[in-house]
């Protein structure tokens, strides 16, 4: 792994917190980012466990392994999440991999736990998933949020599938990736827009329920 690569994914993660931050996507110190910087082995940088995500500073990140293990010497911890951006590395074409809590992704966690996912079509966003027909579906997996990570990770692990691209955590939040980081982001602006006009037309069509 060359050192400009590093730095350069570190730039990028880095940018991409920043802009998370500024929608206030990080409410007591919740969520974790990461990107990937070697497919062979993997390694990716991953936040530190803990930290005020919404300040930039030069020990946001470390590199770690496939055994979420820090590759260097290092007196930070990895996110206490490490194994779900792990699983999707593992597990599909990811190049980073985003998680947050927000009210809506909890909210929709809660309401639609019991069915196991949510469903979007004739939504124009969807686009962003690359879904472009007309009778195109998004699903949104829910799984339950165990305390014990290797758990959570495994039933990550277990809806993780083609056109998936993140997974709600029932009162928790959502795990989102894309091929990098561009696209990523790009999902997560797409979930939480979707989210939030779907409670917003429940609230108005429905009177919340
Ligand atoms: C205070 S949030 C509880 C832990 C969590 O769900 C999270 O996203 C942040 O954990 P990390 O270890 O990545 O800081
Ligand atoms: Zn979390």
């Amino acid at each position: 792994m060359k050192t400009l690569d590093l730095e350069a994914r570190w730039q990028e993660l880095a940018d991409v917190k920043d802009a998370l931050g500024a929608r206030y996507w990080f409410p007591g110190t919740s969520g974790n980012l990461s990107i990937k910087v070697s497919d062979d082995p993997l390694e990716f940088l991953v936040t530190a466990s803990g930290k005020d995500k919404y300040q930039r500073t030069d020990e946001d990140f470390l590199l770690v392994d496939r055994n979420n293990q820090p590759v260097e010497q290092t007196g930070l911890k990895p996110s206490a999440e490490t194994l779900l951006h792990q699983k999707v590395y593992e597990l599909t074409d990811a190049g980073c991999s985003l998680h947050v809590h927000t009210v809506s992704n909890n909210v929709i966690s809660e309401l639609y736990a019991e069915k196991g996912e949510i469903t979007f079509h004739q939504q124009e966003l969807i686009k962003a998933f690359n879904l472009w027909e007309e009778d195109a579906v998004l699903r949104v997996p829910i799984i339950e949020n165990p305390a014990h990570i290797p758990d959570l990770a495994d039933l990550l692990a277990e809806r993780i599938e083609e056109n998936v691209f993140g997974v709600l955590i029932r009162n928790h939040g959502i795990t989102v990736w894309g091929r990098n980081a561009f696209e990523a982001k790009k999902h997560l602006e797409a979930f939480e827009f979707l989210f939030e006009t779907h409670l917003a037309l429940r609230l108005h069509t429905q009177g919340g329920r």
